[in-house]
């Protein structure tokens, strides 16, 4: 006998048939029901089943977060890790809208590029004048065609760069604490490389199948399917965020469940704040 599942019936026919032509007996199939999951959500499977469970934990609190003794206590801070085009920006936006201030670290680094700046005249020695336009700008296109075609000119970069946008982070959200902002996010997607999170009080993690992350890359930033592939190589793997994460957010369905995620986020933190 062979028991299937509704789902692997097909399965078991074909393997009857295959039994059938190699002149052996067929095997009797016992068809067990799905168990149906009665609380399932539009955007979850109607059966019973693991992956609904892992979309309830999204936006809980899986890891409680240990005291911090690097940072103030308050403001309260939270590191939003998560790869290229996972949503960080967009979960962001939603975190504004609850109350919390942002600091951005992508922007921070364009900040700190601008002519007349050290670091702009640091990264044209590093990486040559081609890289800066005719308005004494770093051209990004151009420095991120280099570096992550060429990790370790990527290395370089990182090496370079990071300690100026932390330095600068840190000094904003100091600010931000003094205006009297409670929770500031600090979003950074190198966070996790680059250990950010040791000055923050949490780590939420943003996650998308890479293949995901690819599609979207490509449409967004016009790339071809080989450079957005080399972008999301150059990302921690979607099992290292979750590993160190506290939250955990997949902005892969709809923005309302999107939206679900981050309100039941927002309501448990009040508990640490
Ligand atoms: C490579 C650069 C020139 C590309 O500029 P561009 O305007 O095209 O992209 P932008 O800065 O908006 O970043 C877009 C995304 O690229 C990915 N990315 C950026 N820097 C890195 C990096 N060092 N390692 C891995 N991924 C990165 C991130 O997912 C980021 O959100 C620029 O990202 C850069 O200078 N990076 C090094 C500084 C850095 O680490 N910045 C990120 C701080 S969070
Ligand atoms: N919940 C969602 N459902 C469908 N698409 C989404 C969702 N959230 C974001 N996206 C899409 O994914 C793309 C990437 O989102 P976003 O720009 O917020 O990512 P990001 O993590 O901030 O990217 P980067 O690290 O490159 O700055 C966007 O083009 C957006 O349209």
């Amino acid at each position: 006998m062979i028991v299937l599942s509704e789902e692997t019936y097909r399965g078991g026919v074909k393997i009857n048939e295959k039994r059938k032509e190699n002149g052996i007996r067929e095997l009797d199939m016992h068809v067990i029901e799905l168990a149906h999951d009665d609380q399932h959500s539009s955007e979850e499977d109607a059966k019973l089943s693991s992956s609904n469970q892992r979309m309830r934990l999204l936006g809980t609190m899986l890891k409680p977060p240990k005291p911090n003794s690097n940072i103030p206590v308050t403001p309260y801070v939270i590191g939003l890790a998560g790869g290229i085009a996972s949503g960080k920006s967009n979960i962001t936006e939603k975190l504004k809208l609850k109350g919390a201030a942002i600091v951005n670290c992508d922007l921070i680094a364009h900040e700190l590029y601008k002519p007349g700046l050290p670091l702009n005249r640091t990264l044209a020695e590093t990486f040559g004048n081609d890289i800066i336009t005719a308005t004494g700008d770093i051209d990004r296109k151009k420095l991120g065609e280099i570096v992550f075609s060429d990790m370790e000119k990527l290395k370089k970069l990182n090496q370079t760069v990071w300690p100026f946008i932390i330095e600068e982070a840190q000094n904003r959200i100091k600010v931000l604490g003094e205006q009297g902002y409670k929770v500031v996010v600090m979003e950074a997607a190198v966070m996790i490389q680059a250990k950010w999170f040791q000055y923050c009080h949490q780590l939420w993690a943003v996650i998308v199948p890479p293949k995901e992350a690819i599609r979207r890359l490509q449409e967004r930033n016009n790339l071809s399917e080989e450079e957005a592939k080399k972008r999301v190589a150059a990302q921690p793997t979607n099992y290292e965020q979750v590993s160190q994460a506290n939250v955990v957010f997949s902005p892969y369905w709809s923005y309302e469940f999107t939206q679900q995620q981050i309100d039941r986020a927002w309501g448990e933190l009040q508990k640490y704040l």
